[in-house]
């Protein structure tokens, strides 16, 4: 089992650079499914565990997928099935958004039901109440969900119970091909929908809206392959800042987009931490002594619930006692118990967790519980006294291009390490056909 060691009590100093957002990427690349005609190209792929499974889902569904150079193409213009099995959505729900391209293209999807996950039961039932608004029947049976429409799928009025992401990019892409006018309401206003929007109005599609709460959506009748690049990663930048910050370090944050991180720039402010925007990217210098601060998840433009776990950990050592409230997710606290493990003075109090600052966080052996848990586990390793190893990397994966090289990078004693000790390539670094067939397996 690979495991990543930290040796604390280095301050990060220099550049690193932000990929391209997988929350972006995911959607993107599923979208390319309802392009009949032309290639898709898309750009600044990060090289995640997460792109190696969608574009098996998409291969498996017969579209030809070349992802090489950070760059992935599609060609789509096969005739597809419409099925994705359940040996992809366990590994990764965002598998779910095959549903609104297939629906909308052959009037057919079958996916198997994606289940809980490590942070909370996560259904699906607003996707599908959005399908069914535009003329859809669901089947749920046997571990699959399955859609069918006679014809085309209608344009509806859509009132989202609440502003899903999943739910609003799903159905975007639906509607981007429907007959007629959706209007999309209370729908997720985060970045990475305006960057599906962006994309698909690239493709031929009318939308208008996205980023607002309101998404109007004029159904056309083909969309058309395209070229993209997609938007950096927010929440790798957020986490490159909180590396900065608990560090007492000086990191320039290469294509982090400040107007995509509001909330976390305006938390770490206040928790004393200095935020410079500069040409094309933020500086980050962590003060001498962190301040306790108070934060509630909420969708965007609120605090984002993916860098919860990142900002505990920089809560561990910040003056005063410390609030998270998690409002996005139902149990997305369960690396408080791998924080204590680190001398972490933590309680859970409903979907609260309060933080006693500031502790004197000691290395320790920890197992990674979520893709966020991982980096925030290896982020306390890096103040913490003596050696923090952290295990489950296949969650770290999913979501961060060689995050140990990257920290290494800026002068953090970070090593990626085998089951006998021997330092390994990251994920990004094996080669590509091995890569592949270890996403198949895992
Ligand atoms: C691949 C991707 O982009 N993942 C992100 C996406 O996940 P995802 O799209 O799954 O998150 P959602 O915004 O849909 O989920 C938010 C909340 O709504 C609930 N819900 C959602 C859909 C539904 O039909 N019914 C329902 O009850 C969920 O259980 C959750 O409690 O947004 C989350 C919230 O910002 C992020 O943490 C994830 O990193
Ligand atoms: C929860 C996350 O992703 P996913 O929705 O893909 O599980 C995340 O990126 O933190």
């Amino acid at each position: 089992m690979e495991k990543i060691i930290v040796r604390g009590g280095h301050q990060l100093q220099g550049t690193v650079k932000v990929e391209g957002a997988k929350n972006a990427v995911l959607p993107v690349i599923a979208a390319s499914l309802i392009a009949s005609e032309g290639k898709s190209v898309i750009k600044d792929v990060p090289e995640l565990a997460d792109v190696y499974t969608i574009n098996q889902v998409l291969e498996n569904m017969n579209a030809s997928v070349h992802f090489d150079n950070n760059t992935v193409t599609v060609d789509a213009s096969n005739r597809l099935t419409t099925e994705a099995p359940f040996e992809y959505v366990r590994k990764m729900r965002a598998s779910v958004l095959v549903i609104g391209p297939l629906l909308a293209r052959y009037g057919h999807a079958k996916v198997a039901m994606p289940g809980g996950c490590a942070i909370g039961s996560r259904p699906i039932d607003l996707h599908l109440k959005g399908f069914e608004a535009m003329g859809a029947k669901t089947h749920v049976g046997n571990g699959f969900v399955e859609l069918y429409v006679d014809k085309r799928l209608k344009g509806a009025k859509i009132y989202l119970d609440m502003p899903s992401v999943g739910a609003t990019e799903n159905i975007m892409m639906a509607a981007a091909l429907a007959e007629g006018k959706t209007v999309l309401e209370n729908c997720a206003k985060e970045p990475e929908i305006v960057d599906l929007a962006n994309y698909l109005n690239k493709m031929g599609a009318k939308i208008v809206g996205a980023g607002t709460e309101t998404i109007r959506i004029e159904g056309v009748d083909k969309l058309y392959g395209t070229e993209h690049s997609i938007i950096p990663d927010r929440i790798e930048a957020g986490t490159f800042m909180v590396a900065a910050a608990i560090t007492e370090g000086n990191v320039f944050i290469e294509n982090a987009v400040p107007e995509h991180l509001r909330s976390v720039i305006s938390k770490l402010e206040e928790m004393n931490v200095i935020v410079q925007e500069e040409k094309n990217g933020l500086r980050v210098i962590g003060p001498k002594q962190l301040k306790a601060t108070d934060i509630k998840t909420l969708p965007h433009p609120g605090f984002p619930t993916d860098m919860q776990s990142q900002m505990m950990a920089l809560m561990l050592v910040a003056q005063g006692t410390s609030v998270i409230t998690e409002t996005v997710f139902e149990n997305r606290f369960m690396h408080v118990e791998e924080f204590r493990r680190m001398n972490a003075k933590m309680k859970i109090e409903g979907h609260s967790v309060i933080i006693e600052g500031p502790c004197n966080p000691q290395g320790a052996e920890v197992a990674a519980t979520d893709l966020r848990a991982a980096a925030a586990l290896i982020l306390a390793g890096l103040i913490a006294d003596g050696v923090t190893r952290v295990t489950e990397l296949k969650h770290l994966d999913r979501g961060y291009v060689d995050f140990a090289g990257k920290l290494a990078g800026l002068g953090a004693d970070v090593e990626r390490v085998d089951e006998h000790g021997n330092s390994v390539l990251p994920y990004v670094h094996v080669e590509p056909i091995n890569r592949s067939i270890a996403a198949k397996l895992s």
